[in-house]
This record gives C-alpha cells, structure tokens and sequence, in this order.
C-alpha cells in the first residue's frame, strides 16, 4: 500500500502553516510535502514535524520569484550562481528536517533552447554533487503546459532520457499521475516503463486537480500498481481540496488505518 504524503502547500491550508502539520496527523497521514519551506526557520519546520511525528517527504528547490511568475532556476544560464546557492539553502533545510528528497525546478525556457538545455544539466550535475554525500536524492518533474505554460521541462521522454544520459546515481525522475495523464497518458505503462527512475510520486485527479478517484482516472488502480512494482517511496497529495481538507478524505479512508500501523 502507498504511503502517501499530504502537500502542505495545498491541503489543509485552511489552517495557519504551523497548524498544518498537526491536522495532516490527526488526519492519519505520517508524511507530508511542501512547496517551499523558506518562510519559515528549518528548525521550526523540524520542530512541527517532530511535533506531529510526520516525515518531510519531498520539498522543492527556491523557485526564483514565484510571485513575479518565475518556475525555477536550473535551466536558466543567466542564473546558474543562484541556483547554486539555492542549492546549499535547500540542502541546509534538508538536514535540518531529514529530508532526502529535493525537487529542482527547471524554469521557464523553450525546450530546444541549447543554452538552457546546457545549463539544466550543469545545474542538475551540480545538485546531485552536493547533495550526494548527504544521502539526498534530486528530482525532476516534467509539468504540464496548462498549469505551467512555458516550462522548460514538459516531457516524460525527455526527462527519461536526460536521467538515463547524465547516469548520475540520485538523480531521479518525480511522476506526478496529473501531469502524466495531461502530457502523455498511459499511466501505468509508464509506471512501469519508468518505474526505474522514478523517486517520488504525485497525485490529484485529472482534470480538476482534485481528490484522487473524483476525475478520469482510476486512480486506485495506479495505486495498486505502484504496490504490485514494489515502489517503495511516498505518494505525494498534491491537489487542491474542493471543500474542507478533512471533509475530501474519503478517498484516503481505505489506506488510512495501514499508513497508521506502518509507521509504528
Ligand atoms: O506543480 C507541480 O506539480 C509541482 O510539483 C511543483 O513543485
């Protein structure tokens, strides 16, 4: 069964970010995600989660201005100085909560720009450097072009192919079910066709991106294929609630009691 990581950045965002934590508990989740931890001190982000006994699954690298619409750095050549020290800030974060899952965001760039493809590969070379010998993996996450228009990284094949070709050990693939169905479909072919790369799962439904099991997709059934591939890390809720958090659960009911007792 999935373990699965309610997004911070998305669920339970009813609630003021430090009261967060503890409603993903109550809820029965053991792990959670967030977008961006940097409001915040590393030690408070570490103190709710030790608070609430949840495991920080995955969090994304400093994404430049996300407010002035900026989607990340690495494959920006004009920026590659602040993505590397958006690299020790994240990495200093990981520690600091245990986390072993970075996502570096690619930018907005035309994919066949070969100065940006240059420099998403500098970039991602240099991360997976850093964080290496701190036991954290890097991910990459093709997006889809509506909820991203512009990104830099919007293909599963090309992402596949550029893990395979740069053959670095933590550099691994993060497949969002959402953005797979929107950009390419076949999901559980290309759970199983990738399942060798992949590092880190998302989930919402398609094409609202809602609760799991409310849009196109059986979502249930990509679940049960992740268990019968023996994948063994977190399934991320990435998905914005269509009520209150808790009150949208009911997809979560089957798995909830498992996810309790195998965090004992
Ligand atoms: O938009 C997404 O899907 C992301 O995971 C951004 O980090």
């Amino acid at each position: 069964m999935p373990r699965f990581a309610a997004n911070l950045s998305f669920l339970f965002t009813e609630r003021p970010f430090r009261e967060r934590f503890a409603a993903a508990s109550a809820a029965g989740f053991r792990a959670v995600e967030i977008l961006f931890p940097y409001d915040h001190a590393a030690e408070t982000v570490a103190g709710q989660l030790a608070a609430s006994k949840l495991e920080l699954a995955l969090f994304n690298l400093p994404p430049g201005d996300w407010a002035a619409g900026e989607r990340g750095l690495a494959a920006l050549p004009s920026r590659a100085a602040e993505f590397r020290a958006s690299v020790d800030r994240a990495l200093g974060y990981a520690q600091a909560t245990r986390t072993t899952r970075l996502h570096a965001l690619a930018g907005l760039a035309a994919p066949g720009d070969k100065a940006a493809v240059s420099a998403y590969r500098d970039a991602l070379a240099y991360a997976c450097e850093r964080a290496g010998p701190l036991g954290v993996d890097v991910l990459i996450e093709p997006i889809n072009g509506r909820d991203m228009p512009g990104y830099f990284l919007d293909s599963f094949e090309r992402a596949a192919e550029l893990i395979e070709a740069m053959r670095l050990p933590n550099l691994r693939l993060q497949f969002d079910i959402y953005h797979r169905q929107i950009l390419r479909g076949d999901v559980i072919r290309g759970l199983e066709a990738l399942m060798p790369l992949i590092g880190h799962v998302q989930v919402a439904s398609v094409p609202d991106r809602r609760e799991p099991g409310s849009g196109e997709l059986d979502d249930a059934a990509a679940f049960a294929a992740l268990d019968r591939l023996g994948y063994q890390g977190f399934v991320g809720c990435e998905y914005h609630p269509s009520g209150r958090s808790e009150d949208g659960l009911g997809w979560f009911a089957p798995y909830r009691a498992e996810q309790i007792a195998d965090s004992r």
